[in-house]
């Protein structure tokens, strides 16, 4: 056994603060404008060396083979890109809703290429991490750069920027939506006029919306529940492609009496916006 001690590293949620869909690629994929903001809560990933070239992941996800599961392909594309033949075991305390528009698989990748990175002495950059990442999935990018973001094209095109940060209570209403769905779905807007990132933040929080929230909201009607019941209270909007939607609270006492009084089939927690992803400040403790 080697005697290097785990790393222990989170791997946080994200937000869309605002989603705009401006077209549609000749692959398929969607072109978007979005604001991407960290929160306080998620996963965490702990990352212990091994002597032998194997790769561990306990406990197994469920619904997810070892073979999709993106921290593992996390590692085994930064082994190829690298040509590192060293083994570790993971283990991942999962939190996070799979599918929920939280990121969670994403940020679960983008842990492990920043932690084996370490782990193994690749001293690979974060920009050379970013492209290993972006094969895996289009918001890998923006947790391996640790910065809230306008991002630009598929999600891959990152400007950093400072957001408000505010509470905010997430909601999981009990669904889940298919990504590939909502963007296959015929009544989608895709035509959102693409703005400039400085009018995005010029408009503020009040003029931020998501594209995606009619189509969810008229094919899943817990989540368009979930949305009203918030509206009523707070600000609230749709992350990603959603289920989870969220409210925008000014104070954390705000959130704790939000979620006091909230319906108990949702399953709701409270979180901190963050510009400064927890994983980059966890690596600098
Ligand atoms: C739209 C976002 C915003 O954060 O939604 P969430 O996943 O967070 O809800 C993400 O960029 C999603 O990224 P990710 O979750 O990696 O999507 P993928 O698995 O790559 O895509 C699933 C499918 O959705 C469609 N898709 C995805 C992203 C995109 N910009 N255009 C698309 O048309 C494609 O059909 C693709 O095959
Ligand atoms: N480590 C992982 N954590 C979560 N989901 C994963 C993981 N590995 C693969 N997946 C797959 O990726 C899908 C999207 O997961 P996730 O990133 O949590 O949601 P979203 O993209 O909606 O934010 C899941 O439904 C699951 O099938």
């Amino acid at each position: 056994m080697s005697d290097l001690p785990p790393l222990v590293l989170p791997a946080p949620a994200k937000l869309n603060r605002m989603l705009h869909i401006t077209g549609r690629r000749a692959d398929g994929y969607h072109e978007l404008q979005t604001l991407f903001q960290f929160l306080d809560h998620g996963d965490t990933l702990t990352l212990a060396p091994r002597d032998d070239a194997e790769l561990s992941l306990t406990p197994a996800l469920e619904g997810v083979a070892d073979a999709d599961n993106l921290i593992l392909r996390a590692a085994r594309r930064l082994r190829e890109a690298t040509g590192c033949r060293r083994g570790a075991d993971l283990h991942l305390l999962k939190r996070l809703p799979m599918g929920g528009g939280l990121g969670g698989g994403s940020s679960d990748a983008a842990t492990a290429l920043i932690g084996l990175n370490r782990l193994w002495g690749l001293g690979l950059s974060l920009e050379a991490l970013a492209a290993v990442g972006l094969a895996l999935g289009a918001d890998v990018p923006v947790f391996v750069h640790g910065h809230a973001a306008w991002a630009e094209g598929v999600g891959e095109r990152l400007t950093p920027v400072d957001l408000d940060t505010p509470w905010f209570v997430v909601v999981h209403p009990g669904v889940a939506v298919s990504t590939p769905a909502v963007f296959q779905a015929p009544q989608l807007t895709r035509d959102t006029a693409p703005i400039t990132m400085a009018r995005a933040l010029q408009g503020g929080t009040a003029s931020w919306r998501n594209d995606c929230e009619a189509t969810v909201r008229e094919r899943y009607p817990e989540v368009a529940s979930a949305l009203d019941w918030l509206s009523d209270r707070a600000p609230a909007m749709l992350t990603g492609t959603g289920a989870c939607v969220f409210a925008r609270l000014e104070h954390e006492t705000d959130a704790e009496a939000l979620l006091a009084e909230m319906p108990k089939r949702w399953q709701a927690f409270k979180a901190r916006g963050c510009n400064r992803s927890p994983l980059h400040d966890a690596l600098d403790r």
